[in-house]
């Protein structure tokens, strides 16, 4: 994980630097009278995994499509790598969504394809590449993301929870993405699945450099791999920092989160272990 420093509401002291992969500023999104986001702001950092964490229906969803720009916003900006997507030439546009990778909840891998099929959709979209080059390319994503080869012609009812999260990561890695999005990755999985899953994420993300924006409501994710946790209530990004600061935080719906009983259970159970992690070993005679 990278260590970054504390940074309140996503707010960095002077201003946007290169290290801002996301950047999202005021940004208001509504459907009809709802306002769903009431002015937020947030930024990612290049190379971190940012975990965004909110009560069911505030808006994880409808955030991370409109940074995609799937759904339309009423005011604010969104800049990913610098760009605002609004202002690109669809040439441009295209250009900067091959940057990112996307792994919605559930997979939502097409049903009437194989996994190497799926994979290579988004090849056969965007770029223009031999069938024999893409198939040696999503037999590598296949490995990348701890499938077995014999993955590849399977249809997504073939295969088990875990191995639809894999097939789709596979697929959000298909044209080497620098940024990836994850809607609740470990949504679904048991915890020995899910722990995997996590531990496979932070792999990837830092043998392969990526910055991360992950949908969670998995603690255990936040944990294990985020070097930053976003919070979203009532429209507003209400605190961005490492997840102790987070844990610290006097706010009440941080508290009512983290020190419920979910979030307190999970906080004795990690205590305890890093206990054990951390006794000395037995000394030999
Ligand atoms: N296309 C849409 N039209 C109308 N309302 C929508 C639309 N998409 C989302 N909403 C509303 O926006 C709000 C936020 O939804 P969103 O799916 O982003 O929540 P979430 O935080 O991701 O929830 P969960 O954790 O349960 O997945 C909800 O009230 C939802 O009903």
């Amino acid at each position: 994980m990278t260590s970054l420093a504390t940074f309140e509401n996503g707010a960095r002291a002077g201003g946007e630097s290169p290290d801002v992969v996301i950047s999202v500023r005021d940004l208001v999104v509504g459907f009809g009278d709802k306002i769903v986001m009431k002015g937020l702001d947030l930024e990612v950092y290049r190379g971190e995994v940012l975990g965004f964490v909110g009560g069911s229906g505030q808006g994880k969803s409808v955030l991370t499509r409109a940074i995609l720009g799937l759904v339309p916003t009423r005011a604010g900006v969104i800049r990913v790598f610098g760009q605002d997507r609004d202002k690109l030439a669809p040439a441009e546009r295209r250009a900067l969504e091959q940057r990112w990778g996307v792994l919605f909840q559930n997979g939502a891998l097409f049903s009437g394809l194989t996994v190497k099929q799926n994979i290579q959709m988004p090849m056969r979209e965007m770029r223009d590449l031999s069938q024999g080059l893409m198939d040696e390319l999503a037999m590598l994503k296949i490995e990348l993301v701890g499938l077995a080869p014999d993955a590849a012609d399977k249809f997504p009812s073939e295969l088990s929870g875990g191995m639809v999260k894999r097939a789709a990561l596979a697929r959000a890695l298909a044209l080497d993405p620098e940024l990836v999005f994850l809607d609740e990755p470990t949504s679904g999985l048991d915890p020995i699945g899910a722990a995997e899953f996590d531990e496979l994420i932070g792999t990837l993300q830092k043998t392969l450099g990526l910055t991360v924006f992950m949908v969670t409501h998995d603690l255990d994710s936040l944990y294990s791999i985020c070097d930053r946790v976003a919070a979203l209530a009532e429209g507003r990004v209400i605190a961005a920092g490492p997840l102790e600061t987070l844990l610290a935080s006097d706010h009440p719906w941080l508290r009512a989160y983290f020190h419920g009983v979910r979030g307190g259970r999970l906080r004795a159970a990690r205590a305890e272990q890093e206990d054990e992690e951390w006794k000395p070993a037995p000394t030999t005679r």
